[in-house]
C-alpha cells in the first residue's frame, strides 16, 4: 500500500493574469500525503522551465498559503537562489525537484519543522528558487537550512545565497531586499 509522507503538502500555481489581483492569480492545485501521489503529480504537470514567464510553482505544508500574511510565514523569510536564464533549461528543473525532495522528505534535519514550502519563479531576467522558513531569527535552524539547501543542489561554496526576511522583502525600496544571513 502506499507509502505516507511524514506531511501534506499542497502545490499552488501562480500565472501572472494582469486583470487579477496577485491573490486571486495565486491558485491552489492539488494536495498530497503519500509518495506515490507525489510522483503521480509531478509527472502529470509542466516541468517549471516550460512554464510561461510570470508563473510560479508553490508546494507548501498543507494549511500554510504561499503568502507573506499567512501566519505561519509573518515572522519568517526565505533563502534565494537565483538562476540566470540560461541556466533555465540546464539546471532549473534538477534544482526544483531535488528542492521538493528535500521538502517531502523531511531533508532539513532536526530543522524540518522550520520549513513552510518552496517556490520556484521562472521570470525574464532571472529565475528564482526560493525555500520559505518560519522564524527569521532562529539563525541556526536557518543556517542549517541553507546549508543543506547549498549541498542538496550543489551550490559551489563561491555562489552565495541569501535569507531575507519577509517583512524586508515587503518593505523593500530598492530592486532586492536587505539579507539577514549569507551563506
Ligand atoms: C497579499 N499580497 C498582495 C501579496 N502577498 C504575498 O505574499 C506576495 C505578494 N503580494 N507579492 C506581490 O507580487 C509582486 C512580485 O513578487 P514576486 O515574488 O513574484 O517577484 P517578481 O517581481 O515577480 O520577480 C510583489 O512585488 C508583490 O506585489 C509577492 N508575494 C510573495
Amino acid at each position: 500500500d502506499k507509502h505516507p509522507l511524514h506531511n501534506r503538502w499542497t502545490l499552488w500555481f501562480f500565472k501572472n493574469d494582469r486583470h487579477k489581483t496577485w491573490n486571486e492569480n495565486q491558485k491552489q492545485v492539488t494536495s498530497f500525503g503519500f509518495v506515490e501521489d507525489f510522483w503521480a503529480l509531478f509527472n502529470h504537470i509542466q516541468p517549471a522551465s516550460k512554464l510561461p514567464v510570470g508563473c510560479d510553482y508553490s508546494l507548501f505544508k498543507e494549511g500554510i498559503n504561499p503568502m507573506w500574511e499567512d501566519p505561519n510565514n509573518l515572522k519568517g523569510g526565505r533563502w534565494l537562489i537565483t538562476l540566470d536564464k540560461t541556466k533555465r533549461n540546464l539546471s532549473m528543473d534538477s534544482f526544483w525537484i531535488e528542492t521538493l525532495l528535500l521538502l517531502i522528505g523531511e531533508g532539513f534535519d532536526d530543522d524540518s519543522d522550520e520549513v513552510c514550502g518552496a517556490i520556484v519563479q521562472i521570470r525574464a531576467k532571472q529565475d528564482k528558487l526560493s525555500v520559505w522558513t518560519r522564524t527569521a531569527v532562529n539563525k541556526d535552524a536557518c543556517t542549517n537550512i541553507g546549508h543543506r539547501l547549498k549541498e542538496a543542489l550543489q551550490i559551489p561554496e563561491n555562489i552565495q545565497i541569501a535569507y531575507q526576511t519577509h517583512v524586508d522583502q515587503e518593505q523593500k525600496s530598492s530592486s532586492m531586499a536587505k539579507s539577514t544571513y549569507v551563506l
